[in-house]
């Protein structure tokens, strides 16, 4: 196979059609994501009324292993290096408890 240069004006240009596509295929992913992302927060929050109603912490460290464990396995189930998506998801649960702290300091 003739590999074209990346940078290539000719009209038509395989490797740069395929490359853009692959990038548009990339953002409309990360579009879900975010929706996704959105949807995890937007539960946190009625996760936090319930909380609020019973008087019970925000942070629950033993729900966060459990959901930890469960992406962790789900990851390597699919062929993907568990201990990132412990770390995205570590991430998304600091998210999740601070709009729950927040949410309960505004009431
Ligand atoms: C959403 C909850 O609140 C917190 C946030 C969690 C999460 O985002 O998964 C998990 C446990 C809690 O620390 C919950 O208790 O389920």
């Amino acid at each position: 196979m003739t590999r074209r240069p990346y940078f290539c004006q000719a009209d038509i240009c395989t490797q740069n059609m395929s490359l853009d596509k692959l990038r548009g295929e990339i953002e409309a992913v990360d579009l879900e994501i975010i929706k996704l992302i959105k949807a995890r927060m937007d539960i946190a929050i009625k996760i936090a009324e319930e909380k609020a109603a019973v008087g019970a912490p925000t942070r629950d460290p033993e729900r966060v292993e459990v959901v930890l464990n469960q992406v962790a396995r789900q990851a390597g189930l699919s062929g993907i290096d568990p201990g990132p998506i412990r770390d995205i998801f570590s991430t998304l649960i600091r998210m999740s408890e601070s709009l729950q702290d927040k949410k309960r300091g505004s009431e």
